[in-house]
């Protein structure tokens, strides 16, 4: 697809003497930062979201967007599109050579309004957040503005911008730096990356072909078509193919990316010649991310923040978990309902996950590409073993894909009943399938947002009253919404009169087998950073 381009259009802010000030300035418009500008939009916040670029990004890069990123685009309306245009899949087989070792399916239940992925170009995902953000006025989009400079203050940042018609200042309450791996926000502040990265090269190549392969994730470990290195497959829209091969430490990234270098090895892989190729590249895994997210006025999300290996589906997914995560905080914080605790709760939780993120991304690195030949030969013997063994299929890493992480947060409340299930506090919600009193079918994740996408009781309806501010979802024989089927029930542990403190985000805050107003109000302070 040939990228859609934009032009540069001088705003009024070029021409001011002393730099205009806005609540916050967004820095990048790739699938985190234009998300994040939707989701501060649709909470009333003004955004100027800033590019250096003209257009959306070229190349595919990400394709498997996950059940939790669908859920947040969902809420920010986008999601209809993605799932129309993505190829949606839940099922992953691995292969030694040419034998399948192990087969697992990401969403064995139904009852999700959300698939467990979908795979569609990046590009796709920028266009329809794109125009998405185009509805929101909220939102004021500048291209070619390049951020080159930036003063900290007390209580602002000044950002010095070049454009085409040259340089001019803006000072924003907040900055939000989603401005990619490159990031020179990450510069500006002093911050360099830590952590690791691997040695081993891939080729990306994403391949056009009619093909009739199921829309599943293939892996293989020393395939007949590319001996002694891995391969991986994924479907995407358009009949587009996305192909990863190891090649080795010592290739010639140069080299490799050359189409003509290309073919043979995807001949040899396919057993045939026709295709074409619509990009190509080379990357090596790293595992890294800044020690801190906020930097005084400058917050940093996605991967400006933390990169990942691609194996696994982490680094636009949790992207898009960090602007989640960071876009109701900062609604509260700039409407004066919060202070600076609920922001460090980010550098919190959101560090934490990015922890995660590269601790599964480092095993599943250091299974595909061992270390020395005792590491490799510990690798053949489990994925021999793993044809037979369910212990052995359990230590074959291929790249586990992406989940939600559960935060060890000072927002939540810990649990003070035994309950036997259902997301703890620091946990994300899990979708379940109800009715309406009329019966038509509806998902709590529908509800959650009909309530408001605020502070929310989830209850099995039990009369408690609503501590101010707090959207509702009732669900009982006599309530809004019916758990016919009893998998709100059993997906909670939500007995009669159980009640979850949702937030903003979907996440857990606390949870009661029987809520009083004081243990309510309490745990609701607590979720805004107030306690
Ligand atoms: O299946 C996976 O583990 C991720 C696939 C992927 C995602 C992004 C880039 C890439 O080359 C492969």
């Amino acid at each position: 697809m040939a990228p859609a381009a934009f032009g540069y259009r001088r705003h009024p802010d070029q021409d001011r003497h002393d730099p205009a000030r806005h609540p916050v300035v967004v820095v990048g418009a790739g699938p985190v930062g234009l998300s994040l500008s939707i989701d501060l939009a649709q909470r009333g916040q003004s955004v100027v979201l800033l590019d250096d670029a003209d257009r959306i990004g070229e190349g595919s890069r990400a394709i498997c967007f996950s059940k939790r990123s669908l859920e947040v685009w969902d809420r920010l309306g986008v999601a209809d599109r993605m799932l129309d245009k993505g190829v949606i899949w839940q099922v992953g087989k691995i292969f030694l050579r040419d034998a399948m070792v192990y087969r697992f399916d990401l969403l064995p239940e139904s009852g999700h309004k959300m698939p467990a992925f979908i795979n569609l170009q990046q590009y796709y995902a920028e266009a329809f957040l794109l125009d998405r953000v185009q509805q929101l006025p909220a939102i004021d989009l500048r291209w070619r503005n390049k951020v080159t400079g930036l003063a900290q203050h007390n209580d602002h940042a000044v950002l010095t911008i070049a454009t085409p018609d040259g340089e001019y200042r803006l000072a924003a309450d907040y900055v939000v730096a989603c401005d990619g791996a490159r990031s020179a926000l990450r510069g500006l502040v002093g911050a360099e990356f830590e952590g690791e990265v691997f040695e081993d090269q891939f080729l990306i190549a994403d391949v056009k072909m009619q093909a009739e392969f199921p829309t599943e994730r293939w892996f293989w470990f020393d395939p007949p078509f590319h001996s002694g290195q891995s391969a991986l497959l994924h479907r995407q829209p358009d009949n587009v193919w996305r192909i990863d091969l190891q090649i080795g430490a010592d290739a010639d990234a140069a080299v490799e990316r050359q189409p003509e270098n290309v073919r043979p090895r995807i001949e040899r892989m396919l057993g045939h010649g026709d295709f074409s190729f619509e990009w190509i590249s080379v990357y090596k895994f790293q595992c890294r991310r800044m020690q801190r997210l906020l930097h005084s006025r400058v917050i940093f999300a996605g991967d400006s923040a933390h990169q990942v290996s691609p194996f696994g589906a982490r680094g636009a997914n949790s992207g898009l978990e960090d602007g989640e995560n960071l876009a109701w905080k900062l609604d509260l914080v700039l409407r004066g309902k919060a202070g600076a605790a609920l922001l460090s709760s980010y550098d919190v939780e959101r560090g934490q996950a990015a922890d995660d993120n590269i601790r599964a991304s480092t095993r599943s690195t250091d299974f595909i590409a061992p270390h020395s030949a005792q590491e490799r030969r510990l690798r053949g013997a489990v994925l021999q073993l793993a044809k037979e063994a369910d212990f052995a299929k359990r230590m074959v890493n291929a790249g586990r894909l992406s989940v939600p992480s559960v935060y060890d947060s000072p927002l939540s409340t810990p649990d003070a009943e035994a309950w036997a299930g259902g997301p703890k506090p620091g946990a994300s919600m899990i979708d379940a399938p109800l009715a309406r009193t009329d019966g038509a079918a509806c998902y709590l994740s529908d509800a959650f947002v009909a309530a408001g996408r605020g502070f929310t009781l989830l209850h099995a309806a039990n009369g408690a009253a609503l501590p101010d501010g707090v959207g509702e979802i009732r669900i009982g024989r006599d309530a809004p919404l019916r758990d016919n089927a009893g998998h709100f029930a059993q997906r909670y542990d939500a007995s009669p009169g159980a009640a979850y403190l949702l937030r903003p985000d979907g996440y857990v805050a606390a949870r009661f087998k029987q809520p009083t107003p004081a243990a309510l109000d309490a745990a609701l302070a607590r979720a805004r950073g107030q306690a």
